[in-house]
């Protein structure tokens, strides 16, 4: 895969031997603090603060490496979208980051939660949010989590498919349930971000075609039958995405589909889910929307295409995740050992490795994703180098930041924090090379709280059971 910046970019001042975007910091101690959960800073000693918390603190009394979410911030973002999105309901997206204390925030800001899983649907579940409030997603939900969805009354499922909504019509038989659903439909926008996140161009796993008319069947099949309710439309164009036109075309097209789902039943389909996809800012070169410019883009675009259309305003929907719980998550590690690596020309690149990596954060070695990154422990004057910082599994690519400036004094036993670390980096976490998963723990006016505990060898000695 080549290296790309997924998100936005600036080409300004390019660095000898890195990227484009990226620039020479004024001051490596300044944190920027667009990409800091609100509020970080560094106190009179030199060290971060998140939440109130010195992460040196943190990695005292929790290891490292370490996931801090600080839940204020979580739940001001999650009040953003309900304040710009008043009347919409808003998913918060469970595959981001899910524990038991994260759904009982989602559920006490008032968010619905979109789960994907049997796993997902239990967290949610026991950490108290109420189950009319969950949708459940998924291109290939087995007979077993169909029949626990119905049986706990799971608010909505979106079918993604014509074997799902026979598998879902069975279910309800043979449990005599009842399904609200939505069909998930793919609306051939080209989302501009990495190809692994983009889910609305015709040639990939995900929902139901509008235009080779899959959609409208799937809609008119759901209408009939006798078992399911439908409710609407769902889209998802992808994931990390800056700019408002790919939404614009999602909107146009799935209001199209619903005036043409009116036109061949005579009904006006009640709802309509524009899905998540809001990027945030992971380097300076990031320039993510305010949450209240967003909903007015959105709102202006509904506003056209119903009258466009001559449709009434459908109930919305969003999902936001990565938007709400990124930002607030902060990934700390201890640097472990430095190589300065010549390079063509002279040049030189330092390695730091830290004690995660892939593992932890599969995402730049997926997507190519960028990070940024800060010493944690203290402050440095010293001149910033080109500096990549490298995990310690046995990959080449286990890259956690492929170019990022560090202080030239950078030394074993410093902390590396990465900002904008709560979405989709824990939760996607494995056990590649038998390393246990770091702890998720969230922090609170200078109180820290653990809500994942870090996994033990034994925790993984016990998975082998063979001879
Ligand atoms: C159906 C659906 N909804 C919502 C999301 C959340 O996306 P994001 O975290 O980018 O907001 C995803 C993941 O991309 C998704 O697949
Ligand atoms: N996991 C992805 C986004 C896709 C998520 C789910 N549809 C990421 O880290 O950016």
């Amino acid at each position: 895969m080549t290296h790309m910046h997924i998100a936005g970019s600036i080409h300004a001042d390019a660095v000898q031997g890195g990227p484009t975007w990226l620039t020479v910091p004024d001051d490596l101690n300044e944190l920027d603090l667009s990409l800091w959960p609100r509020g970080t800073h560094r106190d009179e000693t030199g060290r971060v603060v998140v939440a109130g918390v010195a992460l040196t603190d943190v990695v005292a009394e929790h290891g490292t490496p370490v996931y801090v979410i600080d839940e204020d911030d979580f739940r001001s973002r999650a009040r953003d979208f309900r304040a710009a999105f008043p009347d919409w309901d808003v998913y918060y997206a469970g595959k981001a980051l899910l524990t038991r204390t994260v759904a009982r925030w989602a559920a006490e800001e008032g968010l619905n939660l979109d789960v994907t899983t049997l796993g997902e649907m239990r967290i949610a579940l026991e950490g108290g949010m109420p189950a009319q409030r969950l949708g459940f997603h998924g291109n290939n939900k087995s007979e077993e989590e169909i029949a626990f969805a119905l049986a706990q009354g799971v608010g909505r499922i979106i079918v993604d498919s014509f074997d799902e909504i026979a598998r879902l019509e069975a279910a309800c038989v043979e449990g005599g349930h009842r399904a609200k659903v939505l069909v998930r439909v793919t609306t051939g926008v080209e989302a501009h971000t990495h190809e692994y996140i983009a889910t609305a161009h015709e040639d990939q796993k995900f929902g139901l075609s509008i235009m080779g008319g899959q959609a409208l069947t799937a809609l008119v099949r759901c209408h009939s039958s006798q078992y399911l309710d439908l409710l609407g439309i769902h889209s998802h164009i992808g994931s990390q995405i800056f700019e408002t036109l790919g939404f614009e075309v999602a909107i146009r097209r799935t209001m199209k589909l619903a005036a043409q789902f009116r036109t061949a039943t005579g009904v006006e389909l009640p709802e309509l889910d524009l899905g998540g996809g809001f990027g945030i800012a992971y380097t300076s070169a990031d320039t993510p929307q305010p949450t209240s410019d967003l909903a007015a883009a959105f709102e202006e675009m509904i506003e056209h295409e119903c009258r466009a259309f001559a449709l009434a305003r459908p109930r919305l929907s969003l999902e936001p995740g990565r938007a709400i719980c990124g930002p607030a998550g902060v990934a700390v590690y201890r640097v472990g050992t430095i190589k300065n690596v010549e390079l063509e020309g002279g040049r030189t690149r330092l390695y730091v490795s830290v004690d995660g990596g892939m593992s932890d954060n599969i995402r730049p070695a997926l997507y190519a994703a960028e990070y940024s990154a800060a010493v944690a422990n203290r402050t440095s004057d010293a001149e910033p180098v080109l500096s990549r910082v490298v995990g310690k599994h046995c990959e080449g690519g286990d890259i956690l930041i492929r170019d990022v400036f560090l202080p030239s004094d950078v030394a074993i036993g410093d902390l590396i924090a990465v900002p904008g670390a709560g979405a989709y980096a824990r939760s996607m976490a494995s056990n590649y090379n038998q390393i246990p998963k770091p702890p998720v723990v969230s922090a609170k006016d200078g109180v820290t709280s653990t809500m994942l505990r870090r996994e033990t060898l034994d925790d993984l000695m016990r998975l082998d059971v063979g001879q």
